[in-house]
């Protein structure tokens, strides 16, 4: 595996690529990698010729007070486990290599829609710098393909609109959820987690199931969010949203049948999030909207 910070190296390279006509897979990451993100570059793998993990803690996507400064860094144990996974090349750039002008000069990505509430309410520009760094990600690379994990929801969803809207060659792929054994998501913030906080961190995904059962079964959906709301309340956690969303993230109708559970919640001083597709009974269409 190739390690390279330097963004004309890395263009180069890639070129020699393009030209024998191999194809190119981007998995994106800001490192401390499990195996949720190997999962990743095991889809790039299936998907292309040539994998490109890029790794880098992008400041522009975090807010004030955010976790930038102790965003766990591990970049040696990073590298070995992208060598191991069969990852090609390993693409981590300096914040002035990416951003040469400072986060306020630089031209940013805004996604108008699918990036409104959920994550994109409680992380104002949170979006907007994702957006940025991935299309600045998807120039230098110019990948056939993407690979992004389902556990970031909403941000595959702002990247696919984005995609979209901006007419890039690239396809998205979303990744399952990789989970412990206990049902909770991997998560670099994860770590930041006390024993005891660990041992309730599973709430979060039980709930989510919960959920489901119940709407499967046809309750009624704002009682059964306040429910699942009160339920993470009392194990512990300070509930930053659970909501019902469209699979586009759009509002729930009467006619939705595929839908999507959504949540965030604090627990000490990590911030997870969880979703999980339901599938609604048609006797939601009496509930939908109460
Ligand atoms: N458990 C998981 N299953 C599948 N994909 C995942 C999982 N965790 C992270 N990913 C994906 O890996 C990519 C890089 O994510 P990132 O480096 O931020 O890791 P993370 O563990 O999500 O960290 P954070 O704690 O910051 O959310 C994203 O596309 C993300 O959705
Ligand atoms: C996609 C990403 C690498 C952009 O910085 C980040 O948001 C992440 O790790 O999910
Ligand atoms: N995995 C999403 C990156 C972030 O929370 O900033």
């Amino acid at each position: 595996m190739r390690t390279l910070r330097d963004i004309d190296q890395l263009r180069s390279i890639l070129r020699e690529h393009r030209l024998r006509g191999q194809r190119i897979a981007l998995v994106p990451t800001m490192g401390n990698l499990h195996a949720g993100h190997l999962a990743l570059i095991a889809c790039a793998r299936k998907h292309a010729d040539i994998v490109v993990a890029s790794l880098f803690v992008n400041p522009m996507q975090f807010g004030p007070g955010e976790d930038l400064d102790g965003y766990p860094r591990t970049f040696s144990a990073d590298q070995t486990q992208l060598s191991d996974a069969g990852c090609d090349v390993l693409f981590s750039p300096t914040v002035s290599a990416l951003y040469p002008n400072g986060l306020d000069a630089q031209t940013r990505v805004h996604e108008p829609v699918v990036g409104e509430g959920l994550c994109g309410g409680s992380r104002p520009g949170h979006f907007d710098g994702v957006s940025t760094v991935v299309s600045m990600l998807f120039n230098l690379v110019q990948p056939d393909i993407a690979c992004f994990g389902e556990k970031d929801y909403q941000q595959l969803a702002v990247i696919r609109k984005m995609v979209r809207d901006l007419h890039m060659p690239i396809d998205i792929i979303g990744v399952t959820i990789v989970r412990a054994d206990d049902g909770l998501a991997l998560s670099s913030r994860n770590g930041y987690l006390s024993e005891q906080e660990r041992a309730t961190a599973p709430v979060l995904y039980r709930t989510l199931c919960s959920l489901r059962d119940a709407l499967k079964r046809g309750d009624p959906i704002e009682a059964a969010l306040q429910q699942g709301t009160a339920v993470l309340s009392d194990a512990g956690f300070t509930p930053d949203y659970l909501e019902l969303r469209d699979l586009m993230l759009g509002p729930i109708s009467a006619d939705t049948r595929h839908a999507m559970l959504l949540a965030a919640a604090k627990l000490g001083p990590a911030r997870l999030i969880d979703n999980l597709r339901v599938e609604l009974p048609a006797s939601a269409i009496n509930t939908a909207t109460k």
